[in-house]
């Protein structure tokens, strides 16, 4: 809707009104087309505002219309009926123009802004580009190499910015709409023929050829498969080249081909799939909406490795004072020097001051007694996890939440330890912890609704995704994980090398492949965790049961590479060989090819041919297969949960929207199909064989994603 008013005798006010952001849904599309009409053909109105209602202008166009029978009236003749006025058009920016919202105010004949609001054309982040004039009308207003940062990136720029892009003509600090009328009145009457955008010619680029060039090749280099950020390049080179109407032709012709796209459908359902994580519940019916978080003023940070420092940084970040607590003195120091470095370095970016005096470091337990919450970031040992929170629970005042930042291990037990279980959640990070945007908050049986409020709350002001997931080894992310590592392992015994694996995975679009990936967090952390799940004896690795362990297939070559001292990046050689420690390029290491082939005939194991579809399936479906075990355990309460940790924390990319979304994508049946067939072929791996639900959900016709928990429902009612 759009509301019409008459306001300082002379100008039509035009108000946006489709709360939270103002989006251009068709209702209001046709509230804009009939006020601009009465405007224009009211004889005393001399010139028009268009601005939003509660302090925004507009977010776009409707996302949730996108995928249904669009109707109402097109944005594109819209704003050029606006363009095309013969009274001046301004647009009073507040809050935010976003896609839509900004080729709306690009379509207006001037643009205030305040100077909190934000401006952008974020279409390409759902997978689309700005296909109502924008990729035509921007390259024109600001020139093409500001345009093409814009366009492709999708990035928001502040009032500030956009005024010395050229993008706004006036940004003030007051009252927008009152600073437009004033405006308007003043330009009503003042010829518009220099203040349409789509009639000015597109400045002047020396080396226009060179330069496209070189952006489609770092824009393809990026996008890791994506393909919005290469059409809106494409888009952008039609406004460099071509008059404005065959520009839009040109527009038209690269949106037709993304909207309906499999990516623009994977990165819309991020877009949601993101805001729903943020409406938790957990089996027992505790939810977001009726728990209420704790203030958290005070929190402390127990054991300050890697982990801890980035831990630490993040909270400070946020606005808290942190007590950072380290029981040896020389880690202490170094602590404090790193996490100093990362606070002053992340400050510098962000062209703020650091916040160093936030934090006091302490080796002394006993300095926590006073915080809201504790996060313990101590090894990965349960008994020594144990011991910290008996300490904690003695040492902090009643109330404190007690969360540990344990990678997998049992939230219940350590709850156990405390007198009060309702306290204790998991605040699982993901290094480092400072810059990565996922938090895993895992409730165990006993943890209260506000605990869990006040982890997803905190998680939030730091701008994690933060997801609730239940208590389970590995929770979500690693326990799915688990299964895609050991996948990848089977297949080098199998024939495949370390590059033919991440290749497959790397094309796929992962930002690094699973032995890339396993040299740079170091194949030590990967021994340690089997050690501590008993499948790691020393010699075995060789032994007669090297292959069979815990009763199923198992692969010891991570423990072999392990055993030579190959712990990747830090001693320069792990599945690949780096020229020195540290060192991220990895080459190809003719040691682990033959150490393959010594491997597999002393196994008795022939090498057979691997392509990238088996790499694919095998490790793909084997974690999806789990996230369906998972949604089935209730461990995720939807696969949006799922999706949300993998894309945010795994590198899954998000124009394939998450592993559950990938597998509504390919289809159910398929997905099962191919499980099935590689159970046969493989029947010592169990975890291969379809999981209920998969099934239920193929015998139900495979419904699509956000119908899934109406048979999961089901399906634990049967239970
Ligand atoms: C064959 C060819 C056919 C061609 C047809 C072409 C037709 C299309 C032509 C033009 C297309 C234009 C493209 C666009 O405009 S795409 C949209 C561009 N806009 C955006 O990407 C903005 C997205 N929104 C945000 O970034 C944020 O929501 C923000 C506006 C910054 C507000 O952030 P915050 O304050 O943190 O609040 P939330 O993110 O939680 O959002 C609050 C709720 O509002 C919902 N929302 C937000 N934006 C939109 C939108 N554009 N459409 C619909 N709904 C929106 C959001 O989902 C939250 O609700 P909920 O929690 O229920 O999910």
């Amino acid at each position: 809707m759009a509301q019409y008013t008459r306001v300082s005798g002379f100008v039509g006010l035009i108000t946006l009104q489709n709360p939270p952001v103002n989006a251009l849904s068709a209702p209001v599309r046709q509230g804009i087309v009939d006020t601009v009409q009465r405007a224009l053909s009211d004889p005393e109105v001399k010139s028009v505002v268009i601005c939003g209602q509660n302090g925004i202008f507009c977010g776009g166009a409707d996302i949730k219309e996108f995928g249904t029978d669009m109707f109402g009236p097109p944005l594109i003749p819209m704003i050029h009926a606006i363009e095309a006025a013969n009274k001046p058009v301004v647009a009073a920016i507040e809050g935010i123009a976003l896609g839509g919202g900004l080729e709306l105010a690009l379509g207006c004949h001037y643009r205030i802004a305040h100077s909190k609001a934000r401006l952008g054309l974020p279409e390409v982040t759902l997978g689309l580009l700005p296909a109502a004039g924008g990729s035509q009308r921007l390259p024109r207003l600001i020139g093409v190499p500001a345009a093409l940062n814009l366009i492709t990136t999708g990035r928001h720029v502040t009032a500030a910015e956009a005024l010395q892009l050229g993008i706004v003509d006036q940004v003030t600090d007051h009252n927008t709409v009152d600073a437009a009328v004033k405006f308007a009145l003043r330009v009503g009457g003042q010829s518009l023929d220099a203040r349409r955008i789509s009639t000015y010619p597109c400045p002047q680029q020396p080396d226009l050829d060179a330069l496209f060039e070189d952006v489609m090749q770092k824009v393809r280099q990026s996008a890791r498969g994506a393909i919005a950020p290469v059409a809106c390049v494409q888009a952008v080179r039609a406004a460099a080249t071509l008059p404005y109407t065959q520009g839009m032709e040109r527009e038209k012709e690269l949106m037709a081909t993304l909207f309906t796209s499999g990516q623009a459908r994977a990165l819309q359902y991020c877009f949601f799939a993101q805001r729903a994580v943020g409406r938790w519940k957990m089996p027992n019916g505790a939810r977001w909406d009726t728990s209420k978080p704790r203030p958290v003023h005070k929190a402390a940070v127990i054991g300050l490795g890697t982990m801890g420092r980035g831990i630490t940084v993040a909270l400070a970040q946020t606005g808290l004072s942190v007590i950072a607590v380290e029981s040896q003195e020389k880690q202490l120091m170094e602590a404090k020097q790193a996490v100093s470095g990362m606070l002053e370095r992340g400050a510098k970016r962000r062209g703020v001051a650091p916040v160093l005096d936030r934090i006091s470091y302490s080796q002394d337990i006993q300095a926590v007694a006073d915080v809201d919450l504790v996060i313990e970031a101590v090894f990965e040992d349960m008994a020594l996890k144990t011991k910290v929170f008996r300490q904690l629970s003695a040492v902090c005042k009643p109330g404190t939440l007690l969360c540990t930042n344990t990678s997998a291990l049992d939230v219940d037990q350590l709850a156990s330890e405390t007198p009060n279980p309702e306290l204790v959640v998991g605040m699982h990070f993901f290094a480092p912890a400072h810059v990565m945007k996922l938090l895993e908050v895992v409730y165990g049986s006993r943890s209260s609704p506000e605990a869990v409020a006040t982890a997803m709350q905190l998680g939030k002001k730091m701008g994690k995704a933060s997801v609730a997931v239940g208590n389970c080894r590995g929770f979500v992310g690693n326990r799915m994980l688990k299964l895609y590592l050991e996948q990848a392992s089977f297949l080098l015994e199998e024939g495949a090398t370390p590059e033919l694996v991440d290749g497959a995975l790397e094309e796929f679009g992962f930002p690094m492949g699973v032995f890339r990936m396993s040299d740079l967090s170091g194949l030590d952390v990967g021994w340690r965790i089997r050690k501590g799940e008993g499948l790691v004896e020393p010699g075995m690795a060789s032994g007669q049961s090297a292959r069979i362990r815990q009763g199923r297939r198992y692969s010891p070559l991570g423990d072999l590479l392990y055993e030579q001292g190959r712990f990747g990046l830090k001693t320069s050689r792990g599945w690949y060989q780096y020229d020195k420690p540290g060192s991220r390029v990895a080459r190809s290491d003719p040691w682990v090819h033959s150490f393959l082939e010594e491997y597999r005939a002393r196994h008795g194991l022939v090498a057979r041919n691997i392509d990238h579809q088996e790499v694919l399936e095998r490790c793909l479906y084997a974690m999806i297969n789990e996230g369906f075990h998972i949604l089935e355990d209730g461990i995720a309460a939807g696969p949006e949960d799922i999706d949300v940790i993998y894309v945010f924390g795994f590198g899954w990319p998000r124009h394939r929207g998450g592993p559950m979304f990938y597998a509504d994508m390919v289809g159910l049946a398929k997905v099962m199909e191919k499980l099935e067939h590689y159970h046969q072929a493989h029947p010592d791996v169990p975890y291969l064989q379809p999981s209920n639900l998969l099934r239920k959900l193929v015998a139900s016709g495979s419904p699509p994603i956000h119908t899934w928990g109406e048979v999961i429902k089901k399906l634990h009612s049967q239970l």
